[in-house]
């Protein structure tokens, strides 16, 4: 029904203040929306024909946009059906499962590359809340992983989650920052790449390594020794030969990164911070990705009993799971200073290569 004012007969009618177009036909109606009769089309002038037809393409226009809408909102469950409850508490999953018309899987435009334990959890699930990002939900492995590697770019593709064109796809696997050879993978699939790197205070991080290889193993009822035995030998030295330890001395595994790739393709994110101010770092890697700022302050809240932050929107509310914030041991003051002074030069080295530092040392 279109409706524009009207002067139409030859004797004009006070009460006649619009008119419609009904089935081919305007009739005239009061203001008050009562219809009058209809006056045939004849006598129609040109510049009324004109309004009908603009009028019509603006119709068609909007039609053709809430279709556009409508097919966007109209998902196709892939596979097995997912409950609400199910989707409020595992939205990633959710996501996976779903595919909206006109999406496909794309390879990551994005990759957060590590650093193992420093907050890539977090990251992620972070990242997941803007509306034009799209996680692969587990890690995958596939640079770091010569079975995987081999098995092709199309394997890879095919774990990625359902996108539109204009979302971000990114992927997260930590282990890809220490792995040598990933690099030069990476930059066989796209050497334009966004890399995301977060980092945390090198101590804090072989800690927190530590933890996670100990629970690991008491799970499996091998023995677990103490933190100060592992990263020192027993003629006191530092132990070189131990992997959480080794993968904190990050400029090694930066210089690697950068013989491929320039320093403008990574955002390092300072894990520490984090985990005290989510947002701050969120919005600096929305401006990195070009990305608007959708993701608001009002999606954190501290969750006192779990000691982080958990996030919340209209449709799910969510803390991280319980293996990440473990509770970390009491560490002996010497081999903690030890350790810090250890690290000290390689921090050093590190801040060079990003020009960047962080209050670690
Ligand atoms: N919001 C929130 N909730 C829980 N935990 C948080 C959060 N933000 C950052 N962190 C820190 O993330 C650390 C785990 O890091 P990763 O997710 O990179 O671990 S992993 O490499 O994927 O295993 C984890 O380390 P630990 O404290 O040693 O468990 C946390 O300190």
């Amino acid at each position: 029904m279109l409706m524009y004012h009207s002067n139409v007969g030859d004797k004009p009618n006070k009460n006649v203040k619009y008119s419609l177009l009904v089935d081919g036909s305007i009739r005239d109606v009061t203001q008050e929306g009562r219809s009058i009769g209809f006056v045939c089309c004849s006598k129609c002038t040109r510049f009324k024909l004109i309004v009908v037809i603009s009028l019509i393409i603006i119709g068609a226009v909007f039609v053709t946009y809430k279709l556009t809408i409508s097919f966007r909102s109209s998902p196709v469950i892939e596979s097995s059906a997912v409950s609400f409850t199910q989707s409020v508490n595992a939205t990633e999953h959710f996501s996976d499962k779903i595919r909206y018309k006109h999406t496909k899987r794309h390879l990551p435009e994005c990759i957060i590359i590590g650093i193992r334990k420093s907050g890539t959890r977090a990251l992620l699930t972070y990242l997941n809340l803007h509306p034009h990002i799209r996680t692969a939900t587990e890690e995958i492995h596939f640079f770091d992983n010569d079975d995987n590697y081999s098995r092709g770019l199309e394997w890879y593709r095919k774990k990625m989650p359902y996108s539109f064109p204009e979302e971000i796809t990114i992927e997260k696997t930590p282990a890809y920052f220490s792995t040598r050879i990933v690099p030069d993978r990476v930059y066989h699939m796209n050497s334009s790449i966004k890399l995301l790197l977060i980092v945390r205070e090198p101590y804090e991080r072989t800690v927190s390594d530590y933890v996670q290889i100990s629970m690991k193993k008491q799970a499996k009822n091998l023995p677990v020794y103490p933190f100060e035995q592992m990263v020192l030998k027993k003629n006191g030295e530092i132990n070189m030969q131990y992997s959480p330890l080794v993968r904190s001395v990050y400029h090694m595994y930066m210089e690697n990164w950068l013989r491929r790739f320039d320093l403008k393709q990574f955002h390092i994110i300072n894990g520490d911070n984090l985990i005290k101010d989510p947002y701050s770092e969120i919005r600096l890697i929305e401006d990195f990705l070009g990305l608007s700022h959708r993701i608001k302050k009002k999606n954190f809240y501290f969750n006192e009993s779990r000691g982080f932050f958990c996030i919340r929107n209209e449709t799910r509310d969510k803390c991280l799971a319980a293996s990440k914030g473990r509770e970390h041991p009491l560490i002996d003051s010497y081999v903690r200073d030890k350790l810090k002074q250890f690290f000290r030069p390689f921090n050093e080295r590190f801040f060079e290569l990003i020009q960047r530092r962080f209050d670690w040392n």
